[in-house]
């Protein structure tokens, strides 16, 4: 049987251009390899799992390959194929979180002293650099100061606020973005058609909402569901299911009873919530978000904000269309309100039926979309 290789490692970017939402990043070293005015000393700056390793990975391949061509590595050199099979002696990888002493670090300077045998460069890349015992920096910094022309390093951290200033000023500094969502969704379709898996919409996308952002995570998560559907279909359903996560419809019931001033649907449907075993601070926070998403629906130039597939969107314009935007500011303010003071309630379950039942008794002319004159016509 084939060796199952998670996600993650499989669909690692082998080139700048397929790094996913990390654009003023690749074209910019991209720039440096072409202008060949790189820097010695990077640091890269950004949450988990955005490609920071991935980005210092292929900057050190693309620097040593034999046949560079439109600033990316040719894949198929010599240089280019011992990076690949993870046999390069010009790179170096050191996980300061887990080797951040004194010794660790002397070991690194150690072999800073060797030109590459092969190829123009030794990279060096140092992980989670903010972890570094005090001592281990200051061991570091003479290196870092004056390294011989073939040595480059990156430093990787996801808190530059605990870099120290003599180390900040020596690097070039890249700050790494969060993957938006419809980047994300779009990867994993892809990944998903590669491997030949059946996958709904709503779930791609509601995996992509659930890794905040971090494309490892979204991997990881999308290899659990993958695995839990037993190679069938990947539909929103199960990944709801796997995910804890509360299916959106019921955000759509309750605002379609809250609309209806029908308090005693309101406050059923959320105890069918709570009996799910679902947290009344998360359904909140939910539908706060779900009054959010109809009120930037309501406007064409804000509609681009909603991060949901097509098929969802009708939907949520649908629903918007009934409610007025005087309702949704209110019941928005409402919800958010009860979020602030969620954990400070002695009762948490009232304090959230309190917020629905003055959101289902907003007055009735100010909760329901006027009519505007054309369908006000047709339905006489
Ligand atoms: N921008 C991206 N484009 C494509 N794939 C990505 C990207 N970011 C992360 N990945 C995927 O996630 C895996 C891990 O990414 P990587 O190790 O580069 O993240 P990182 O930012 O260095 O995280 P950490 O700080 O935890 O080391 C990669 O192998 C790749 O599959
Ligand atoms: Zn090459």
């Amino acid at each position: 049987m084939e060796n199952f290789v998670v996600s993650a490692r499989k669909y690692r970017p082998a080139d700048f251009k397929s790094v996913v939402g990390q654009q003023h990043i690749t074209t910019t070293l991209q720039n440096a390899i072409k202008n060949n005015h790189l820097a010695q000393a990077f640091l890269f700056c950004g949450p988990r799992g955005v490609g920071k390793t991935t980005c210092a990975r292929i900057l050190a391949k693309t620097i040593n390959c034999e046949n560079v061509t439109n600033n990316e590595a040719c894949g198929k050199c010599d240089s280019c194929v011992s990076f690949q099979n993870n046999a390069s002696f010009n790179i170096y990888e050191l996980d300061a979180a887990s080797n951040n002493s004194v010794d660790d670090i002397r070991n690194l300077v150690d072999q800073v002293r060797y030109a590459p045998q092969k190829g123009q460069y030794k990279v060096y890349i140092i992980d989670e650099v903010h972890m570094l015992s005090t001592a281990a920096f200051n061991a570091f910094l003479k290196t870092l100061e004056e390294p011989p022309k073939y040595a480059i390093f990156i430093l990787a951290t996801t808190e530059k606020h605990k870099i120290i200033p003599t180390i900040l000023s020596r690097c070039q500094i890249f700050d790494f973005n969060r993957i938006q969502i419809k980047h994300i969704a779009e990867h994993l379709r892809e990944i998903a058609e590669k491997e030949k898996v059946d996958y709904e919409d709503e779930a791609l996308r509601l995996i992509a909402t659930k890794a905040d952002g971090a494309l490892r995570d979204a991997l990881s998560i999308f290899d659990l569901i993958v695995t839990y559907s037993a190679g069938k279909k990947v539909t929103y359903k199960e990944t709801i299911e796997n995910l804890n996560i509360l299916d959106y419809d019921y955000y759509f019931k309750v605002v379609d009873a809250l609309l209806a001033e029908d308090l005693s649907a309101t406050l059923l449907i959320f105890d069918e919530i709570l009996k799910k075993g679902f947290d009344g601070h998360n359904f909140i926070v939910g539908l706060s978000e779900h009054f959010r998403d109809l009120l930037v629906v309501k406007d064409e130039a804000t509609v681009e904000l909603l991060q949901v597939s097509e098929s969802a969107k009708e939907r949520y314009i649908l629903q918007t269309q009934k409610s007025s935007v005087s309702f949704l500011l209110s019941a928005l303010n409402m919800a958010n309100q009860c979020d602030i003071h969620y954990k400070a309630s002695k009762n948490q379950r009232l304090h959230v039926e309190l917020a629905l039942m003055k959101m289902a008794k907003l007055p009735q002319a100010f909760r329901l979309a006027t009519l505007s004159n054309a369908e006000a016509k047709k339905k006489a």
